[in-house]
Formats: C-alpha cells, structure tokens, sequence
C-alpha cells in the first residue's frame, strides 16, 4: 500500500517585518507580520525527500525581508502581491503562492517616533497562480458596541430555552470581516489604491454597524455585507465572524439596597461563552473564488 499524498503547501509563518521609511527626517512605519506559503508539486519532498524543487522556509522570510526594501510597502495587499509573485517565479514546480498579512498601525507622534495604536488590525490574504491574482482585504480585532437600538425575540423555543426575549439589549462584537476584490482579466492591480479601498470599506462596515436597528447580529451582518458590495463595485464578496459579545444586565432586586432600579444601565461583560454568528454576503454575478479562500482559517 503507497499512501497518496494529499494537499500540501509549506513556507514561513509570521516574519515580523518593520520597514522604515526614512528619506526625509520625517520617518514612515510599517509594522508587518508576514506569512508565505507555496504550492504545486512537491511529491518528491514528502515521498523521496528530493529538496531540489523546495525553495527554502528561510528563503521564502528571507525574501518577505528584502521585498521590504526592494519594493517597499505602500499597503500590506500591494506588497503582497509584488512578494507573492517573486516567490512563485523563484519556485518553478509552486503554482501558487499564497502571502498573507497583517498590519500593526502606528500614530504619529513627531518626525520619528510613534505610539501603536491598538484595536484593529488590517489583513490582506493574496494568491498569486500562474493565471492571475487574488486579493482578500480585511480587518480583525474591530471591536464595536451599540448600547441600543438591538433586539433578540420571537426565536425559537423548546424545553431547555431559558433566554428571555429582549427588547432592547447591548449588541456588541470583535469583528473578523474579509472582503474579496474582483478578479477580472486585465485588472491593473498596480493602478488599485489599497489604503484607500480598506479605508473606505471600514467606514461603511462601522457606519452600517451604528445605524443599523438590530433584530439579530445576523441581520446586523448581512446588512453589512449588503452595504459593502452596494458601495463597492469592485468588491465580489465578504465573509464575517462576529462573537457575540454578552452583555448581560445585572439584577439588583436581591440587593440590601432599596430601590435600585436597573433600566438597561449597568451590565455584566461575559467573555465565554459567547455565540458566534458568521456568515458570507456573495454578489450574485460575482466571479469565481478560485483558490482565493483556500487555507484561510477558520470561517473566514
Ligand atoms: O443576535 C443574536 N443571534 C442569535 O442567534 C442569538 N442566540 C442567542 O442566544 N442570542 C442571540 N443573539
């Protein structure tokens, strides 16, 4: 019996890269944490432990390095596509490279020196192949609370349900959201301004999330989507995974105080468990995902 070798991809994981931009005495940032993979024909490796078609984790980090420099990082999705393509054109037997990052943001605090900024990360997910591109843009970590303006009723009952139906409760989340650009024969990726597409894709995520009367976070989600892809043509689809962040109102009728009311004013944070509502909002003529999503963990 030979086992077949099944999907396999192999590179670097998590190359923590800072590229200083330093022409002027007005410095730049860019904090990355960058992760390659290649694949394609790689049996002799696993099988006969032939390395000759395997370019090296080390070199794959190596390169993710030098990209930094050579081709600098205007935006995380642009730099990822430059480094992706010079990985696969470096690995004959690889027919795909996949390159993904995230971006640590940093503010301003005079001409060469910064204080991070927490909260939110923006990550790009790009699959070069030898017939084109994918890019996947997103953000994680994008933590946001709506105090009012949220319900959770008429849902399904059986004889282990406890949950009182609510009104009008906290609606809060740490949200994962990627969203995938059109692939289309002959996009000029290189004309694409990058930071000003996730800019705006975050606006209308944050605006749509905060006005938006929430019978579900997923109502909240789809009308999400929904905006994103009405706002932006250039966008084919975008995937969410949303914890829903209890908030849970304290009772203080057993309290020794009298008379202390609590009218949706003082809550109990829970951290677990908590639900986790995800979903993909898809255009319905959008082009195929091809490989765009392959490996990309979790829901999305
Ligand atoms: O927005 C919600 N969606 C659910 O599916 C759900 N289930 C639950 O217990 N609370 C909530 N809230």
């Amino acid at each position: 019996m030979t086992p077949i070798l099944g999907a396999n991809q192999y590179g670097k994981a998590e190359s923590r890269v800072v590229r200083i931009v330093r022409d002027t005495a007005r410095h730049e940032i860019r904090d990355l944490n960058v992760s390659t993979s290649l694949r394609g024909d790689f049996a002799a490796a696993h099988i006969t432990g032939d390395q000759s078609q395997v370019l090296p984790t080390d070199t794959q980090k190596n390169t993710a390095f030098a990209y930094a420099k050579i081709h600098g990082v205007d935006s995380i999705e642009d730099y990822a596509i430059a480094l992706g393509g010079r990985l696969l054109e470096a690995t004959p037997a690889a027919d795909q490279a996949q390159v993904r990052v995230e971006e640590y943001a940093w503010d301003r605090l005079g001409d060469h020196s910064f204080v991070r900024r927490g909260g939110a990360v923006h990550t790009a997910v790009v699959t070069v192949t030898r017939a084109g591109v994918h890019v996947i843009s997103g953000v994680r970590d994008l933590v946001v609370l709506n105090s009012t303006d949220s319900e959770f009723k008429g849902f399904l009952k059986d004889e282990f349900t406890t949950l009182a139906e609510a009104d009008d409760r906290i609606l809060a989340t740490s949200l994962v959201a990627r969203w995938r650009h059109t692939t289309a024969e002959g996009v000029d990726w290189a004309g694409v301004d990058w930071n000003a597409s996730y800019a705006d894709a975050l606006d209308i995520l944050l605006r749509t999330f905060a006005g938006t009367y929430s019978r579900a976070l997923q109502e909240t989600l789809y009308a999400m989507g929904t905006a994103l892809l009405e706002s932006r043509p250039d966008l084919a689809e975008v995937r969410f995974s949303a914890p829903n962040k209890h908030h849970f109102l304290v009772d203080f009728s057993g309290f020794g105080v009298g008379g202390l009311t609590n009218d949706g004013e003082v809550f109990i944070a829970a951290d677990r468990p908590y639900g986790l509502i995800e979903a993909e909002v898809t255009r319905a003529d959008a082009p195929p995902a091809g490989d765009a999503w392959l490996a990309v963990p979790g829901f999305c």
